[in-house]
């Protein structure tokens, strides 16, 4: 049983089950259960097994392990944990493709069995109704795992590459490989579909993975430690919770992928930890997302889906439109349209709607909060520490250079600010750090295109907002300082996959060999270039042509000497039979 210590209970009646939970439930201790004849005890039962429910009529008895929770946590054991799982990993279980669906189907037999709990702590954790919190996260793992199932077996598969004329004989391919450990660091705003779509992707391409949800969305991660033991396979996917410390402890143990979900100073702290092992990191992050608004365009639905991208989760959304940028003559209206549309939104008392969030706590309230000050507040503004509630919130005729717009606002605030036209737009982008998401409105598509080809970011989405998150053909990252590395569908898989070329040659075909075994020589080179760079000197070019008009010709001989065999065959039969009937 290696070196866990044990508060031992064999086979422990109801209470001692039900109080173990709690005591687990509330953070206080872990606990394991071994099972197995003495001697041969088998770590890991899931929780949904007969043995964790009735162990009374399990005939080789059962153990309860109570482990405190810095048992976990220390540099030692995160190391274990990590090693145990690279044990696995090396043992190659992950790898067969019949294993990775069937650890997705178990993920998605989790989300479905235990949907109402799920929805329960997402909506604890953000003020949400479970409605929005099916809608907001749950569906798109559901999408994600089935895109995975669908898509597996071709993901996975080994592409053909295209050869060279030294290499026209032998077999090149590229092989996708699992790249063992990897860390997956989620986010509290999106607190299940931010943890969970990387370990879709994770699992699909054959990897262990332990999994750190945010300790700020507390229920989710209570949850996730909860169920996914009971439907994954433990020896290679691990839940970690806690905050800065274990996560600290966590970044020093050496992953072959991290993959980061939150702000910009963490994820700094992120790639320095996994450049001491060499450790590759997807960084998703945040910024300030732009939305600018042509004048030649249709304001009713612009305001509109920027009302929702905006106000949803109350504004804290990675790629919510973060501020406006438009000419001064349509702020007016804007900033009617959207009240307009708060209304039908949420009703008269945004407070009461069921479909409008809480600040997460009261440093990101205080913090939104202080970005009010000194503003021009054209509509909202109410706020309530006690609920941590923000009224959605805009600004107008806002200073480029005031706090508002300089840090991500991540809140219900939505500053408008003025431009001459769209050249002042994209110099207003282009002055600024990458930012994760870019919205465009117009009815001039030639417009849109102009924004995105002469600015960068993330992604874009053209007259609406926050939809290309929800595109999983389309990769999801930042660029710059909004990050770097992609996921979704296909990408995820990428991005927890070693793109590995192969090439298998024979051992036959020495003569060409010689081109590149020493000594090398003017007239090899020159062969090099004519087979890897394919120039051909006008010499070269004659000798090509002779080699290809003796290969025709050998092939004809060939052909002609069998016809020929066969005719003086012919021949010398026909000469035998003369001869035999001239003497008979
Ligand atoms: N790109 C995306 O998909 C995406 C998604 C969600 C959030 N975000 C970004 O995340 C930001 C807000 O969310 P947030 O949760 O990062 O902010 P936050 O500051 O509220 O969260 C702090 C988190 O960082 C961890 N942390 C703090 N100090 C640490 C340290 N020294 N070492 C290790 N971990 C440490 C904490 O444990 C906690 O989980 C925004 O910028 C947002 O755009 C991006
Ligand atoms: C289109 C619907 C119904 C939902 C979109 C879900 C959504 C807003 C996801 C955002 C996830 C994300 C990248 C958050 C970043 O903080």
């Amino acid at each position: 049983m290696g070196a866990w210590p044990r508060g031992l209970v064999q086979r422990p009646s109801q209470w001692v089950r039900t109080l173990s939970l709690a005591a687990e439930r509330w953070g206080l201790v872990h606990t394991r259960v071994w099972s197995g004849p003495v001697g041969g005890w088998k770590p890991a039962v899931p929780r949904s097994s007969e043995l964790w429910r009735h162990p009374e009529q399990c005939l080789t008895g059962i153990v309860l392990l109570h482990l405190p929770r810095s048992a976990f946590s220390s540099g030692p054991a995160m190391e274990r944990q990590v090693q145990r799982l690279r044990q696995t990993f090396r043992s190659g279980r992950s790898r067969p493709l019949r294993f990775r669906l069937q650890q997705l189907e178990a993920l998605r037999r989790m989300v479905q069995e235990r949907e109402k709990d799920i929805l329960a702590a997402i909506a604890a954790d953000l003020s949400k109704s479970e409605l929005n919190a099916y809608s907001h996260e749950v569906i798109t793992i559901l999408g994600e795992i089935d895109f995975m199932l669908g898509n597996l077996p071709e993901l996975a598969s080994a592409r053909p590459a295209k050869k060279n004329l030294l290499t026209m004989m032998d077999e090149a391919y590229v092989q996708p490989e699992p790249l063992g450990v990897v860390l997956i660091i989620g986010a509290w705003n999106y607190p299940f579909v931010l943890t969970l779509q990387p370990l879709v992707g994770a699992i699909a391409a054959g990897n262990a993975a332990i999994v750190k949800p945010s300790e700020l969305s507390e229920n989710t991660a209570k949850i996730l430690a909860e169920l996914l033991p009971q439907y994954l396979d433990q020896d290679l996917y691990m839940i970690v919770n806690g905050g800065v410390e274990e996560t600290t402890e966590l970044l020093r143990q050496r992953f072959d992928h991290i993959l980061y979900t939150g702000n910009t100073a963490v994820g700094k702290i992120v790639m320095e930890a996994a450049a001491k092992h060499l450790t590759p990191v997807t960084l998703e992050l945040g910024g300030k997302s732009p939305c600018y608004i042509d004048r030649d365009c249709d304001l009713d639905v612009a305001c509109r889906r920027i009302t929702w991208g905006k106000y949803m989760n109350c504004g804290q959304t990675c790629i919510a439109p973060d501020y406006i940028l438009c000419e001064a003559s349509l702020q007016d209206q804007i900033v009617q349209k959207i009240k307009d549309t708060v209304k039908d939104f949420y009703g008269e008392n945004v407070k009461a709607s069921p479909d409008y969030e809480r600040i997460i706590n009261l440093r990101h309230f205080k913090r939104i909060k202080s970005l009010l000050e000194g503003q021009k507040i054209a509509f909202g503004g109410e706020t309530d520490e006690a609920t941590r509630y923000i009224a959605p919130t805009i600004l107008t005729d806002v200073d480029p250079n005031s706090k508002v717009m300089q840090e991500e606002i991540f809140g219900p605030i939505l500053p408008i600010v003025s431009v001459k036209n769209v050249e002042e737009a994209i110099n207003f982008i282009n002055d600024r750090e990458k930012p994760l998401a870019l919205y465009i409105f117009s009815h001039n598509n030639k417009l849109i295109k102009r924004v995105i080809d002469e600015t960068s970011s993330g992604g874009v989405t053209g007259n609406d907002v926050i939809m290309h998150f929800t595109v999983n053909s389309l990769p999801f990252g930042g660029v710059g300082a909004s990050g770097m590395g992609a996921y979704h569908g296909k990408y995820s898989f990428d991005t927890f996959s070693h793109q590995r070329p192969c090439l298998l040659k024979g051992l036959k075909g020495e003569s060409v060999n010689k081109l590149r075994y020493p000594p090398n020589s003017e007239s090899k080179v020159s062969w090099s270039k004519f087979f890897l760079l394919k120039q051909f000197n006008k010499g070269r070019l004659q000798l090509l042509l002779l080699v290809c008009l003796v290969a025709v010709a050998a092939v004809i001989v060939k052909k002609y000497q069998a016809l020929w065999r066969g005719k003086a065959l012919l021949a010398s039969l026909i000469v035998q039979r003369l001869r035999w009937s001239s003497k008979h």
